[in-house]
């Protein structure tokens, strides 16, 4: 067969990121799109009382959407593959999650300005194994010590981002600019391990060897 999508089985992205979304579309990897509509910050705060590691706890958000998205589908179709995700922000011990307006937006960036942050991704593929695959891993990024103005500027050039991340920035827009370097996978900053995820659907059969 082609490159098509060999698998019978509905493949769904349990989540609402765009950033999710597009990177598999633009992979070549068909989609349902199933947004969890999980509230994580309960279960992020339990998970970090009890002393979880960013690692861990992002693999335990995705397991939860993963979970959740399967709750929702309706009985008697095919059981779909999943896919979910979830990223964490570190810097310096202290978490940050995605702000709630620009101001906060703002406030977050001037927090991370000139230090170096950790994004975690973590992956989840479930076809209906008694406990699904996961992946995670880790990218580090230094903000430039920039100024109020680049600051300014790329809030305003780009202000969805600053609402739909976790960091307040998009690394393939403007918000680059607030950037001296990264290391680390770009799939991972963008919101999730992506060849591995592949890997996985290849063994699953969904994509072709
Ligand atoms: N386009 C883009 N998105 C980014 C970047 N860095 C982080 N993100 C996005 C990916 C995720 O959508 C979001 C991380 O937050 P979450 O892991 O909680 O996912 P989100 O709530 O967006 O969606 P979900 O929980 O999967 O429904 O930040 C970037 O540089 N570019």
């Amino acid at each position: 067969m082609s490159g098509r999508q060999s698998c019978l089985r509905p493949v769904v992205l349990a989540s609402g990121s765009a950033a999710r979304r597009d990177m598999l579309s633009q992979a070549g990897i068909a989609a349902v799109l199933q947004p969890p509509g999980l509230d994580e910050a309960p279960l992020k705060a339990e998970l970090r009382a009890a002393g979880a590691t960013a690692d861990e706890t992002a693999l335990a958000l995705a397991r939860a959407k993963a979970e959740a998205a399967l709750r929702q589908w309706p009985a008697g179709r095919a059981a779909p593959v999943v896919i979910a995700a979830d990223q964490v922000l570190t810097c310096g011990g202290e978490w940050y999650d995605k702000p709630a307006d620009l101001a906060a937006a703002r406030r977050q960036l001037l927090a991370l300005r000139g230090r170096t942050h950790r994004l975690t991704s973590a992956a989840i593929v479930w076809a209906g194994e008694d406990s699904p695959w996961q992946a995670v891993d880790s990218a580090d990024l230094t903000m430039r010590r920039f100024g109020d103005a680049a600051l300014d500027a790329c809030l305003a050039r780009d202000p969805q981002a600053a609402l739909a991340t976790v960091g307040g920035y998009r690394m393939e827009g403007p918000g680059l600019q607030l950037f001296e370097r990264f290391e680390g996978d770009w799939f991972t900053i963008l919101g999730m391990p992506l060849l591995p995820v592949i890997a996985r659907l290849r063994h699953l059969g969904v994509v072709p060897e």
